[in-house]
């Protein structure tokens, strides 16, 4: 595909498209704390946005406004070029997007298997009256999510461990798990709040490896945030860096790594 006006194609091949979301003048207050303070940005179709940022600078917030944890006092969300109302949390995950969670919020005494199937609640829709009068809708849509979620399993390489309680899993393979029942749901864009926390390093490339690839064979637009400065500039299309509730700079990797204001944020230093 050629460059137009609104996509291009990257070093590596993959196409970033228009303005997936649109982030506009967002204000978010909890009482007389002023967490996210006038911020806009975009994420575009097939990117991988970072949100970077010292702890408490609001990013997880941020994540929170996108998802609808939280609606902002001020600012509008645009979503596929519409104004997006105030929504509840199961109706942004219907609209098509999924998230995980800085601690992971699986079910311990379920296996794999199931837990990555309540991903795809969202897109059961024979009801129970309909379950009883027209089995046949019903089945078929346990086929289609079965066949779905034999797929993610596949992709993720963790058909060892489909039947094992995730109580009993390690770490890395938990928060590979929690992706998988992120995709389940079959996102168009796909939230990640720390998806390598708590990792060592070999378990991040990996988790790296599964987001890139999410990205680039799925067609997944991916916003994550994350610590790992080391990650995020590999990995990353575009960054945003919040401080304080701001936006302090946002940009390809190089860029942010190069901004001045970036560089104070995390080396601490003071301003007259
Ligand atoms: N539910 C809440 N009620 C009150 N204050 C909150 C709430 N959630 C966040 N805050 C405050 O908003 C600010 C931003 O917090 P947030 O968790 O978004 O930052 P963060 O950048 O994600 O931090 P971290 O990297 O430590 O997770 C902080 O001052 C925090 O104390």
């Amino acid at each position: 595909m050629k460059d137009t006006a609104d996509s291009h194609v990257t070093e590596d091949g993959r196409t970033i498209g228009g303005t997936l979301l649109d982030l506009r003048g967002i204000t978010l207050r909890f009482g007389g704390v002023e967490a996210i303070k006038n911020i806009s940005f975009d994420i575009r179709q097939g990117e991988i946005r970072a949100i970077i940022g010292p702890n408490g600078a609001g990013k997880s917030s941020m994540l929170n406004v996108i998802s609808g944890f939280y609606n902002p006092q001020e600012g509008e969300v645009w979503f596929r070029g519409e104004k997006r109302p105030a929504m509840k949390p199961f109706q942004v995950a219907r609209s098509g997007v999924a998230r995980t969670f800085q601690n992971i919020a699986l079910f311990d005494g379920m296996s794999v298997l199931d837990n990555i199937m309540t991903g795809r609640l969202n897109d059961m829709h024979a009801g129970l009256v309909a379950q009883m009068i027209w089995k046949g809708k019903a089945e078929r849509e346990e086929v289609e999510n079965r066949a779905r979620v034999e797929r993610i399993i596949d992709f993720l390489e963790i058909q060892h461990i489909r039947k094992t309680p995730v109580g009993r899993l390690p770490y890395g393979l938990k928060k590979r798990v929690e992706l998988a029942r992120a995709l389940a749901a079959e996102p168009d864009l796909l939230l990640l709040d720390e998806p390598m926390a708590g990792m060592n390093v070999e378990e991040k490339e990996d988790m790296s490896r599964y987001i890139l690839d999410v990205n680039d064979e799925m067609g997944t637009t991916i916003a994550l945030i994350e610590h790992d400065m080391g990650v995020v500039m590999d990995i990353s299309d575009r960054v945003v860096v919040m401080d304080y509730g701001r936006k302090i700079g946002d940009g390809t990797p190089d860029e942010v790594r190069n901004n001045p204001q970036v560089i104070d944020a995390y080396l601490g230093v003071a301003h007259d």
